[in-house]
């Protein structure tokens, strides 16, 4: 069997011509069998070939495991009583253990053969021994690399093969996002032709599944898959790869028109419906903050459209190729936002899943991250979003290898973070930090010249959806959206056209009575008309106003005077406050002038 020096005998070879150079002597290395594996200047030319005739010395240190130095072999007795002294011509001679592993498998040896070499020895011992200490230390150690390397490709040899014997598509990517394995099981899955191995694999979005899974859009070579999939960061376990993509099936699959990796198309401007002033002027800024990388921060009442909005913002910048990850702050337990904006590696936590978690960040990476309901951040993680922002790098959890981002955030809110702020609810600085390029969505009751528009978008829409060839809504029931107060915004008015279509008969009209059962109650409050009247004529009062006006004593009961006093002031309000009307509205509520006078005095 070969000795572990033999394995590198061509490594040593040119190494120690470099030594020699620098030291100016001739260098020898001989392994464990007595076998010369590499030598300089006289040496050169007996490499390969057997000590043992030349000297006991190396054996000496073979076996001793200890440096020998010899700087007048003359006065060595070790030296005159060898048998080869007669013969050999060395002047002095350096020979220091190569150890690997508890053992010494050779010796490095410095011989100097004439009397110059031998005085410049002398005169330089102290520095020449450490330096031929450390050659040994580094030929170990390009052994031990070695070894951990051939240990390695073992490991990994056998990893790949567990890898193509599962029943499961699998996909490791490296930390550039490029496939490093893909498994038979995937490249069949994913009806892959050629070898992938190098390309690039760009998730596109991911959402939360259950048991620890996403459900994830990826795009290779020209398609875009829906694959329900787990994620297992092993970075840095296995420094070469980042990510292992599992999954069973392929949900779903698109061929990628030429030239564009990824199929925004339906989430561009065009998609925001809405002509009003505002409406036209977001999608003018739109158009020109996308190409930016600053933070924005939509606010709007809910159902504005402001993921919709934030989606554009994707679609017309220069990340549109890349991904596009959701997260809703509110509608995930505090404990696990953090690991799910994060990720974290194996044994990061108890409870924690032992493969570990990509988070939506690193998920993000390259693209945009969409922060939905900012405002619900508990503390903890608004400090912790607030340096993510600043210094635009992240760890997973239980891991301190620190992850560059490249990203743009977009967060969006309905609650006012300002007056969060100063309540002491939220943080300012991070307040700032989202506040860069603010966007406010109007509700829907304030732009409702886009309420016709978006009838006539959602309208075939559903006609598509719900197979219906003949459809018209009529004047009246426009009227009425456009008059409603819409407090879902455009989420509840999509809501109420799909409803109204449900109900559509065979002659395809939309009528008043196919309206949702919250606007029949808002119109029939708003229209409460109750008719006073007596011999002389009749008095319209509207109990809706009424109502509204005791509403804003919220909480509290109000007297039966202040009633009387609402009541009377809505009626001098709706007739006229001049002394005529005042007596035909006293007369009609049974009371003189004088007590009409009083009763709003009093007040
Ligand atoms: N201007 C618009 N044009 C077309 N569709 C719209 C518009 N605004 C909103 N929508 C639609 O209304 C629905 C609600 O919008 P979106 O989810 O973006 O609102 P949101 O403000 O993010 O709501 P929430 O605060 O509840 O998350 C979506 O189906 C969206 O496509």
């Amino acid at each position: 069997m070969e000795s572990r020096l033999k394995q590198f005998q061509s490594y040593i070879e040119k190494y120690i011509e470099i030594i020699a150079s620098v030291l100016n002597i001739d260098i020898e290395i001989v392994d464990d069998k007595l076998i010369r594996i590499g030598g300089t200047g006289i040496y050169k030319n007996k490499v390969n070939e057997n000590v043992i005739t030349e000297g006991n010395i190396y054996s000496e240190v073979l076996e001793t495991s200890k440096e020998v130095v010899v700087l007048d072999i003359e006065k060595n007795s070790s030296c005159v009583e060898c048998s080869n002294f007669e013969q050999c011509i060395n002047k002095s001679i350096i020979v220091v253990p190569i150890k690997y592993d508890n053992q010494t498998i050779g010796v490095v040896g410095a011989v100097s053969t004439d009397i110059e070499k031998k005085k410049h020895i002398k005169s330089k011992i102290d520095s020449y021994l450490p330096f031929i200490e450390n050659i040994c230390d580094l030929i170990s150690m390009k052994i031990e690399e070695h070894e951990v390397n051939k240990d390695n490709s073992k490991k990994m040899q056998m990893f790949h093969e567990v890898i193509n014997n599962v029943e499961k598509s699998i996909l490791i990517l490296d930390t550039q996002h490029k496939i490093s394995y893909i498994n038979d099981i995937a490249i069949k899955c994913l009806k892959l032709s050629n070898n992938q191995i190098g390309e690039v694999l760009n998730i596109i979005n991911c959402e939360s599944y259950t048991n620890g899974k996403e459900l994830i859009t990826i795009n290779i070579g020209g398609n875009q898959y829906k694959i329900t999939a787990k994620t297992i960061p092993v970075y840095p376990y296995i420094k070469s790869y980042d990510k292992i993509i599992i999954f069973d099936k392929v949900n779903e699959q698109v061929e990628l028109p030429q030239n564009i990796n990824t199929n925004w198309g339906i989430n561009n401007i065009e998609s925001i419906v809405g002509n009003s002033y505002v409406m036209q002027s977001i999608k003018h800024r739109i158009k020109k903050l996308s190409k930016s990388n600053s933070t924005v921060l939509i606010t709007g009442e809910s159902g504005t459209g402001k993921e919709l909005i934030a989606r554009a913002i994707h679609a017309e910048g220069n990340r549109r190729n890349k991904p596009f990850i959701a997260i809703n702050c509110a509608a995930i337990p505090e404990n696990l936002l953090e690991s799910e904006l994060f990720g974290y590696v194996k044994g990061a936590f108890s409870g924690a899943s032992n493969s570990g978690k990509i988070g939506k960040f690193e998920f993000a990476n390259m693209g945009v991250i969409f922060l939905d309901e900012i405002g619900d951040l508990s503390f903890h993680l608004q400090a912790k979003l607030l340096r993510v922002l600043q210094e635009r790098k992240f760890a997973r959890i239980g891991s301190n290898k620190l992850i560059d981002l490249d990203i743009k955030v977009i967060a969006a809110t309905n609650k006012d973070l300002l007056k969060l702020v100063s309540e002491g609810l939220y943080r300012d600085d991070l307040y700032y930090r989202l506040n860069v390029i603010p966007i406010n969505l109007p509700p829907l009751r304030e732009r409702k010249e886009d309420i016709k528009d978006l009838i006539n978008m959602f309208m075939p829409k559903y006609s598509v959806e719900l197979n219906i060839n003949l459809y018209k809504i009529e004047d009246s029931v426009i009227k009425m959206l456009e008059n409603y107060y819409w407090p879902g915004n455009i989420r509840e008015l999509e809501n109420a056209i799909e409803y109204m279509m449900n109900l559509v008969g065979e002659d395809g009209i939309i009528t008043t009575d196919m309206l949702p059962i919250d606007i029949i109650n808002y119109y029939k409050k708003k229209n409460m008309l109750v008719q006073v009247c007596d011999d002389e004529g009749c008095l319209d009062v509207n109990l809706q106003e009424i109502d509204d006006e005791i509403m804003k004593y919220e909480g509290k009961i109000i007297s039966i005077k202040d009633l009387e006093l609402i009541y009377i002031n809505k009626l001098l309000d709706k007739y006229g406050r001049t002394t005529k009307t005042k007596k035909e509205i006293a007369k009609k509520l049974g009371i003189g002038l004088a007590t009409l006078y009083r009763k709003l005095e009093e007040n």
